[in-house]
């Protein structure tokens, strides 16, 4: 038998029926449900008179459209109002398990799911949603899907889908102090570009994985789809091996021993071969920030804006005088010069305890400046409570930052918390392009420590420059 990928590995575990035009129907084990995508596969189960296969494999939750704030009251009238209730009657009409907003098991679906346990080495995990790419970083085949996907996937609990191409990120080296798995994946972006993961599923390995917690390894695989990839993966290794063990869904002592013979076993052969290999050594990176309207025109936060004259392709010449324009900015201006309004901490690219962490050293004994307004969101209400016994609330508090429920928040245009236009903002999310934050909002993106200093100073600004507090 030839050589295997992780990838290859855990599809074949997963095809049910092999047809002629080269597509595969795929069992899917896991799926996670939320209010945005969700009401028109609902609506499709209702007008065949359908039901669940296995309601057991579906958790829903509330994450894009709930406030962050005064929680305890009753949601104002609107379309989220609308959203999150439609939600809750479907989840009651169907027998899936809901997780309330108020519930301490609430948050981000990119975030519950592995902390719950509902996401495991070596199942298929799908979601309406892009950024469940996310999921890969514990060795499973986790992708976003559309709404009659979703319906699909109610009915059948398979999807027919066409194998990906195979290309490994080869992370050569370690990362510096101050410098962020964000700041990895936002270099690849640079590197292979919005398009370079196209048709692809990416594989992260190399000795920086070793290094790499399961909340980093999540951040990387996140952001898989903002390089055109739907699927993003790692081995599991001891590392995942701990995080998973003891969660609530996880596999009870008896199967523990069983299941993690099997989730070692999920590993690309020494002599697989994949269809792309991009390598990238991340003991030379330096902190990046996007300046652009897509995470692939991002720089290392010490350079300057690029002049679009010097840019050969027309399209992309084009593209590069747009986003400056948006961004109103101006070539060669230094990147650490530019002033923000507002700094978001959270979202499910950066929005985990570790994450958090991180910003609150940076933060701890400084003041945010007087021109910027920033919050924090943590990515669920267990990050929330975990992050409060720590103090982390506090050193924010303290510092002037605003101290939030979980949800995407500011990630993401579809709530209480966005820009305002033509405001600029120092973000730890993974979408920059137009009004994404809220219309005429500027976006940069970058590490939460990177956000934690441009909220002190006022501007971009390499973290590892700050200087110690006083
Ligand atoms: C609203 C949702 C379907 C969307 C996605 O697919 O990713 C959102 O989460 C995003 O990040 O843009
Ligand atoms: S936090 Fe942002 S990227 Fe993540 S699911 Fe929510 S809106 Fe999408």
């Amino acid at each position: 038998m030839s050589a295997l990928t992780l990838y290859d590995k855990v599809w074949q575990q997963h095809v049910v029926k092999d047809y002629d035009d080269g597509t595969s129907l795929l069992y899917i084990d896991r799926h996670l449900v939320q209010e945005v995508s969700s009401p028109q596969a609902f609506a499709g189960l209702v007008a065949e008179g359908r039901n669940l296969v296995r309601p057991a494999a579906h958790i829903a939750v509330a994450d894009h459209a709930v406030p962050t704030r005064l929680r305890h009251l009753p949601l104002p009238d609107g379309l989220a109002s609308r959203q999150v209730s439609r939600l809750e009657a479907n989840c009651e009409r169907f027998g899936i398990h809901y997780i309330g907003m108020n519930d301490n098991r609430h948050g981000i679906v990119h975030v519950i799911g592995p902390e719950l346990g509902f996401t495991l080495p070596g199942v298929t995990l799908v979601c309406g949603d892009s950024h469940t790419s996310t999921h890969g970083a514990f060795g499973a085949i986790a992708f976003g899907i559309g709404a009659s996907e979703c319906e699909c996937v109610f009915a059948t609990q398979t999807l027919r889908q066409k194998k990906q191409k195979t290309m490994r990120v080869m992370l050569n080296g370690a990362l510096q102090p101050g410098v962020a798995v964000k700041d990895i994946i936002l270099a690849l972006i640079a590197k292979i570009g919005t398009n370079g993961g196209v048709g692809h599923a990416i594989e992260y390995a190399g000795p920086a994985i070793a290094t790499l917690s399961m909340e980093a390894r999540m951040t990387l695989c996140n952001m898989s789809i903002e390089a055109g990839s739907r699927v993003g993966m790692i081995a599991p290794d001891q590392i995942t091996l701990d995080y998973v063990r003891g969660r609530k869904l996880a596999p009870t002592p008896d199967m523990q021993a069983a299941a993690e013979t099997h989730w070692m076993s999920l590993r690309s052969d020494a002599d697989a071969s994949f269809d792309r290999e991009v390598e990238l050594d991340v003991s030379a990176l330096v902190p990046h920030v996007s300046w652009g309207t897509n995470p692939g025109e991002t720089a290392p936060v010490s350079d300057r804006i690029p002049d679009p004259a010097l840019e050969t392709d027309p399209a992309r010449r084009a593209k590069m005088e747009r986003s400056l324009k948006y961004m109103a900015l101006a070539p060669g201006m230094k990147l650490d010069e530019i002033a923000i309004d507002r700094v978001f901490i959270g979202s499910c690219t950066n929005g985990r305890i570790e994450d958090l962490r991180l910003a609150a050293e940076v933060v701890e004994g400084r003041h945010v400046a007087s021109t910027v307004a920033g919050i924090v969101v943590p990515g669920s209400a267990s990050v929330r409570i975990q992050a409060e016994a720590e103090g982390l609330d506090k050193i924010f508090k303290q510092a002037g930052f605003e101290w939030r429920d979980s949800g995407c928040s500011m990630c993401v245009a579809m709530n209480d918390d966005r820009l305002a236009p033509g405001e600029r903002c120092a973000s730890t999310s993974n979408r920059n392009f137009e009004g994404r934050q809220g219309q005429g909002g500027r976006t940069h993106l970058m590490s939460p420590a990177m956000a934690a200093a441009a909220a002190i100073s006022g501007h971009l600004v390499d973290v590892r420059t700050l200087g110690k507090s006083a």
